[in-house]
């Protein structure tokens, strides 16, 4: 039976049936092989807040670019030609689990892509009501969002995919709270290990004395006050898994040397006894401090460097991306609206000043930020919730003046290179340094131009 017979024989017009498919509460939408939306459903309006009028008949990276949704689920679908799961944030915060299905043609092109999007919400609804419950939290918590519209860091996250295949030793660097953390949970999640566990330690939270027994355990009296029956290490208990060594900077020498030995041989003793132990890990480490300097300042192994840098990934700075402050922004909205149960919105100028202040704490600022607004203000987050320092700075951005006179264009110009040197620097001493004038007129320059940065 043919699909028109099917239509006839139910008196399914198409009136009927575009009704039907509008009433599904999951979102459908087809795309050509021209990557232009040939057809999508009511539910578009939920998640996007456009009709279908407004979205049939673009191209996909067209309304991608606009920030409707992220990430795009296309570019993969067109390379991998199978059925692929992500998940998904729109503008409005929602966050979707997306599947899209390439239908092949006999030269097996991509001729159409038919796609479902489904709020995670309801599934977290669902939860404890059905027998696959534990199945599907499995399925939730096993998507880290990394959020990002930016072309350099979907690079990262494309290389980042691409070396989780394989067992090499990954260094990421980058500021303090660009997503190094995140990037590790997703390597681990598309690597083959994604099945075993995934455990963190943070080089700069454990004092050096503890590190080394949480990380290779002891045998029963291994010392005093020690466990009775002693006790299992991380490396033993992420046997097959990832271990995160975070802040690897701050990893106690004496200790570099125990790793060293664990990365090259896989073996390692627990504190007190004799017999080695043999683990399978993979081992991914983070910092934000400059370890080949520490390496030249012997404060951190060379021949653990090198073991460790076998490959790099570099988090770019949340001000080197600010296409990405919308996106995220309306994905902590969405986290902390659901976590507090609350339904705030954020006002269009609000969001402008986000988008252009400096985010020197980035994406951990913006989250934080976000949280104490949530709480903080009323239905609709305005620019006069904002911290004085975030409004002041994003202001003299956005007012950014043409200059009409030399004068002008001077001071201008002088503005930028002491606030641009002041955000790197930090101090008026290596201001005077870098801009090459005396400390005294830095500190006067600094004064004048950078006491929203000072404030924050
Ligand atoms: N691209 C992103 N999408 C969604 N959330 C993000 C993203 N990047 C960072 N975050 C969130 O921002 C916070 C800080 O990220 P994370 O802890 O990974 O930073 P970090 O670079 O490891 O910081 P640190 O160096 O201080 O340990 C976390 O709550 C994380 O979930």
């Amino acid at each position: 039976m043919t699909l028109s017979n099917l239509f006839t024989n139910f008196d399914l017009d198409m009136e009927t049936l575009t009704k039907i498919l509008d009433y599904s509460s999951d979102e459908i939408f087809v795309l050509d092989k021209n990557k232009k939306i040939i057809y999508v459903n009511d539910a578009c309006k939920k998640h996007y807040g456009l009709n279908k009028e407004d979205v049939m008949g673009k191209l996909s990276l067209e309304l991608v670019d606009k920030g409707y949704w992220f990430p795009s689920i296309f570019p993969d679908i067109l390379e991998r030609k199978e059925p692929i799961t992500i998940k998904q944030t729109t503008v409005l915060g929602a966050e979707l689990l997306t599947s899209a299905v390439p239908i092949l043609n006999e030269k097996k092109e991509v001729e159409l892509i038919v796609t479902t999007a489904r709020e995670l919400q309801s599934y977290k609804m669902l939860k404890g009501k059905e027998k696959d419950s534990d199945q599907r939290k499995e399925m939730e918590d096993s998507f880290t969002s990394i959020i990002t519209n930016n072309k350099k860091m979907k690079n990262v996250l494309k290389y980042a995919r691409k070396v989780a295949a394989t067992n090499s030793t990954i260094l990421i660097l980058g500021e303090s709270g660009t997503g190094k953390s995140v990037l590790a949970q997703y390597i681990h999640e598309n690597s083959s290990r994604k099945n075993g566990p995934f455990l963190t330690i943070n080089c700069a939270a454990i004092p050096a004395e503890l590190m080394e027994s949480e990380l290779f355990g002891y045998t029963p009296g291994a010392f005093t006050n020690a466990n009775r029956s002693g006790k299992k290490g991380m490396l033993e208990t992420v046997d097959r898994g990832t271990l995160f060594l975070d802040e690897i900077g701050d990893m106690p020498l004496p200790l570099q040397a125990k790793m060293l030995r664990v990365i090259q041989d896989k073996k390692f003793i627990p504190i007190g006894g004799t017999q080695e132990k043999t683990v399978d890990i993979r081992i991914i480490t983070a910092t934000n401090k400059d370890l080949y300097e520490m390496v030249k300042n012997k404060t951190f192994r060379e021949d653990l460097y090198y073991r460790l840098n076998v490959v790099d990934i570099t988090m770019l700075p949340l001000r080197e991306r600010p296409e990405d402050i919308s996106p995220l922004t309306y994905h902590f909205l969405y986290k902390f609206n659901r976590k507090y149960e609350m339904n705030k919105l954020i006002s269009k100028d609000c969001l402008e000043c986000l988008t252009h202040y400096s985010w020197q704490g980035n994406v951990r600022q913006l989250e934080n930020l976000i949280e104490k607004l949530v709480i903080t203000s009323d239905d609709v987050i305005g620019i006069h919730d904002l911290p004085e320092g975030v409004y002041r700075q994003s202001q003299l951005l956005i007012d950014k003046t043409v200059p009409t006179s030399l004068n002008e264009a001077i001071e201008l110009a002088k503005k930028e290179m002491v606030r641009a040197s002041y955000k790197l620097n930090r101090s008026s001493r290596r201001v005077a340094k870098d801009l090459q004038i005396s400390q005294t007129q830095a500190v006067k320059l600094i004064r004048e131009y950078c006491q929203d940065l000072q404030e924050n």
